[in-house]
């Protein structure tokens, strides 16, 4: 087994936010980490990538207990690596970015540009080896830390939320990218995501984190809060700006699955509040096969899937407002 995880917490300033009694994760495949935010994706990359310790628990790395000390760190953090949601890269060429973690190996100039070659051809962005570091896109940015992370040939590859600001092409490009890693490096790869649809497309296996633990469901936009009635009308209240109506029969503390193709878009004429009626700003758009899926931001992150016609209609674009409705009907108690 590549990874297997017994007992492991990991806690901050007193409060437990990853709590796994057992997880395994085997060599040679994709594994899709899905979770709505604040569910511990990016604590439990981490671990996996030996950049953290956990509070308790052990890791057992190619069946050997990891001590998160001393000299076999370093070696493991060479056979594994992350790939961050915002890599920052030096004020310095792409070529120069690449070479950085090889000089540290002390490889010889020649074998230095092979490598730094052959990881940007791997990522589509050899034109791009004078280019100045900081002056690129976010799409082109993940992709030379992607060719950075390669260039170390690592057995395993860890991405955290790898096409959350990026466009769609550089998506679709991340996506191959990914694939490719598996498919022709062998190389095993980890990948955080909110998107169901992109897990679904790439990964064979999907762990389901949900408040730090394990969940067997698939259930998009989940979110904690309180449910509450006031005369017939019922809600449940997500966060101090984001209170949403659900059927009646609930009290106190529960767990909402929001429903993405139950979200209607409203147009801009149509003026005024009402309950789950929602003003807010469109992050990403991802064209997937049932429609394209809009990821808002309206307090907190909520997915929408519209039909292509109706978003074809729409002129919904990165950035711009969006003003959306959620129905009752459209949310589940879990
Ligand atoms: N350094 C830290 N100190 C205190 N709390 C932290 C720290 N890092 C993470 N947390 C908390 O741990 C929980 C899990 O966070 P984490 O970033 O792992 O979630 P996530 O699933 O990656 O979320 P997102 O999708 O928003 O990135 C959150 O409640 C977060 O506030």
């Amino acid at each position: 087994m590549l990874y297997s995880l017994r007992n492991l917490r990991k806690i901050y300033s007193g409060r437990t936010v990853l709590d796994l009694p057992e997880l395994f994760i085997e060599k040679g495949k994709i594994y899709g980490l899905l979770g709505p935010n604040g569910s511990g994706k990016t604590t439990l990359l981490s671990i996996l990538s030996f950049l953290d310790a956990p509070s308790a628990g052990t890791v057992f790395f190619n069946d050997r207990p990891v001590s998160f000390s001393g000299k076999a760190l370093q070696a493991l953090r060479r056979q594994v690596v992350l790939v961050d949601q915002h890599p920052i890269l030096f004020s310095t060429s792409v070529y120069k970015n690449v070479e950085f973690g090889l000089k540290v190996r002390k490889l010889s100039t020649g074998k230095r540009r092979r490598i730094i070659e052959e990881s940007l051809d791997r990522v589509g962005m050899r034109g791009f080896a004078e280019a100045d570091g900081r002056g690129l896109s976010g799409g082109e940015t993940q992709r030379v830390a992607i060719a950075r992370a390669l260039a170390c040939s690592p057995d395993v590859i860890l991405f955290d939320e790898p096409t959350a600001s990026v466009d769609i092409s550089n998506q679709i490009a991340i996506e191959n990218i990914i694939r490719d890693l598996h498919d022709d490096a062998g190389i095993t790869v980890i990948l955080s995501t909110h998107n169901l649809f992109q897990a679904a497309k790439l990964a064979q296996e999907k762990i389901y984190l949900f408040e730090g633990r394990t969940s067997q469901a698939a259930y998009e936009n989940i979110f904690s809060g309180e449910a509450f009635s006031e005369g017939q009308n019922h809600f449940c209240r997500i966060s101090e700006k984001v209170t949403i109506p659900i059927r009646p029969g609930h009290r106190e503390r529960i767990k909402v699955a929001l429903n993405p193709g139950s979200v209607k878009l409203l147009p801009d004429t149509e003026k005024g509040e009402g309950a789950g009626i929602f003003e807010g700003r469109v992050i990403q758009l991802t064209q997937e096969k049932k429609g394209v899926r809009v990821l808002t931001d309206i307090g907190i992150p909520l997915s929408i899937l519209l039909k292509n016609r109706e978003y074809s209609l729409s002129d919904l674009r990165v950035g711009n407002p969006v003003r959306i409705q959620v129905f009752d009907y459209g949310v589940e108690v879990i």
